[in-house]
């Protein structure tokens, strides 16, 4: 395309916007419930909207003053926003019923495939039946114990490659880059095996794909639907680039893969085993749903595209965010940073010894890791992946009636506000708001939690805990999420020292979603073990 073409094309897609934009101004909402923000002022919806996109904390602001007003009163609340659609903001208490109600009342899907622009980012939704049966038969439980070693091997072989393996001197690493390349190659470990995660180009290609589409879907957003797909084909360039470079790396990769499958069904004594991998749990998968379709190469390539972008960025957040959390000089109420270093690297220590004699992590030995599993929650805790969750949408045609508060007109969104809950003294006391590593361990250790340690798990989400979701649609990755973030952690506690973080980074709020300082620095040196390097 030349330059007066793409100048044309953007001059039309902003017009449409502007356009666009009016109409959307003009539109009545009708919500049967207050307004968060709106001041007496002509045009206020509209001005309200712009003001909380224009600030960086004005929707943080707006529901910390929704969640006060209306929240703790019981009462529902309209947080306006353009670039993710006016949302319903539920209390607490009615967060069961939002998350346990059918699809058919309040739908999960349209929300996200909204926020993912979908049918410009991706040709398939996180969510299809298989990738969610897939992950609950292989990467839960018994079947996932079966995956920690390869896990494992996949962790050290990674931090050793980003982090360094250099005893004298400290090296500088990006905690969001670093975590992001460890967290990616050993995602891509389970789903595809060892060549291919370890192709840098390969996990490049996936990294910048996975910025575009978040990135990308913004800019869509904040577009009407009518200009959308003029906007979206210029914005989503890059993004089709990417997916080209690692469609065309995996392809082949599974091709063979589902030659070598077909080979073994025709013949049960052919000289080959197929790897334990997502691949082949799902073309597996497709035998048994009797698809062909499933079974198309192609769309195993999207299937695993789509896996990467549902898994690939939430845990190098979480792991970026513990570091900051944990290592920080200012970060906890109640414990100096020397001694939680002390009291978490002691816990794997012990167990490390005690339950892997053959230098493995078992689901055992990780189950046994309290500090660390409490550790990760508290900076879970603290660090949402956006202001508000469990998202649904209006289905029924009456829309959806929530008990002594209301009716929510069909089509509307709604959403716990995650951020405040998490936040709130009345759910977790007078620290709520600092970091306290043993917040969740202490009532395990002192047998106060004797009665139901599960509900104390990273992994128990409950309506005070929402990090994974809640209900039906719970995250069904947050089992191997968590235990590769344990053995994240375990491996570095192990195998290196952290300088101390004299002031912890804050967080930066970007519309809806709460993100680490990318440019952050944080200086690690390898330990010396004995001449052993694990
Ligand atoms: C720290 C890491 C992770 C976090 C914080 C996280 C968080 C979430 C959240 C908040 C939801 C929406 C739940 C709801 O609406 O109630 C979700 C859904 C989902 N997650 Fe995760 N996730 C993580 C890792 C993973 C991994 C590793 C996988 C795959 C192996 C995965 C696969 C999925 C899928 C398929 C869904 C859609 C579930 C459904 O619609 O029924 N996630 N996740």
């Amino acid at each position: 395309m030349n330059l007066t073409l793409e100048l044309a094309t953007a001059a039309t897609v902003v017009a449409s916007w502007l356009f666009s934009y009016l109409i959307y101004s003009q539109s009545k909402r009708g919500f049967p419930f207050p307004t968060v923000g709106l001041r007496n002022e002509l045009s206020a919806h509209v001005r309200t909207t712009l003001r909380n996109l224009r600030e960086a904390e004005g929707l943080k602001n707006a529901i910390h003053q929704g969640y006060s007003r209306f929240t703790k009163h019981s009462r529902l609340f309209v947080l306006p926003c353009y670039l993710n659609g006016d949302m319903v903001i539920v209390p607490r208490e009615h967060a069961s019923a939002i998350a346990n109600a059918p699809d058919s009342e309040l739908d999960p899907y349209p929300v996200a495939d909204e926020y993912m622009q979908k049918d410009y980012t991706m040709t398939i939704r996180p969510n299809e039946a298989i990738i969610i049966e897939t992950i609950r038969k292989h990467l839960t439980g018994k079947s996932l114990e079966s995956m920690l070693p390869t896990i494992e091997e996949e962790i050290e072989a990674s931090f050793d490659d980003t982090w360094g393996t250099n005893y004298d001197d400290w090296t500088e690493i990006h905690p969001w880059s670093a975590t992001i390349q460890i967290a990616s190659r050993t995602l891509n470990r389970v789903l595809s095996g060892p060549t291919i995660c370890r192709n840098p180009l390969y996990i490049a290609s996936l990294i910048s794909y996975m910025r575009d589409v978040l990135l990308d879907a913004v800019i869509i957003r904040a577009f009407p639907r009518i200009p959308r797909p003029v906007a979206a084909a210029f914005v989503t360039r890059r993004l089709r680039r990417n997916l080209k470079t690692f469609t065309k790396l995996m392809l082949p990769h599974v091709e063979e893969r589902v030659r070598q499958m077909r080979r073994k069904q025709e013949d049960p004594d052919l000289d080959w085993e197929a790897p334990n991998d997502f691949i082949t749990w799902h073309v597996e998968a497709s035998y048994r749903a009797k698809s062909a379709y499933e079974r198309d190469p192609y769309i195993i390539c999207e299937r695993l595209n789509v896996m990467n972008l549902v898994a690939g960025h939430t845990s190098p957040l979480a792991l970026s965010n513990f570091l900051i959390d944990f290592f920080s000089l200012d970060s906890s109420s109640n414990t100096a940073l020397e001694e939680r270093l002390a009291a978490l690297t002691e816990e794997v220590e012990r167990v490390y010894a005690e339950e892997c004699p053959n230098g493995q992590w078992t689901q055992t030995a990780l189950n046994k890791l309290v500090r660390v599993d409490s550790a990760l929650k508290e900076s879970f805790r603290l660090h949402p992946l956006s202001l508000k969750s469990v998202e649904r949408k209006v289905m029924g045609d009456t829309g959806f009636l929530i008990a002594d508060s209301g009716t929510v007109p069909k089509g509307s969104v709604v959403g716990l506000p995650i951020w405040e809950i998490h936040q709130d003294p009345d759910n977790y006391g007078p620290n709520a708001a600092s970091y306290d590593p043993f917040r969740y361990s202490r009532a395990i250790e002192t047998g106060a939690a004797s009665a139901a340690p599960k509900a104390y798990a990273a992994t128990t989400p409950s309506s005070d805990f929402l990090h994974f979701g809640l209900g039906r649609h719970a995250c069904p990755g947050r089992f191997i999420a968590v235990q590769m973030l344990k053995m994240d952690i375990a491996y570095l506690l192990r195998n290196y020292e952290v300088q101390p973080i004299a002031k912890k980074p804050p967080i930066l709020f970007q519309n809806l979603a709460l993100l680490p300082q990318k440019n952050f620095v944080l200086k690690v040196r390898r330990k010396q073990r004995d001449g052993c390097l694990k």
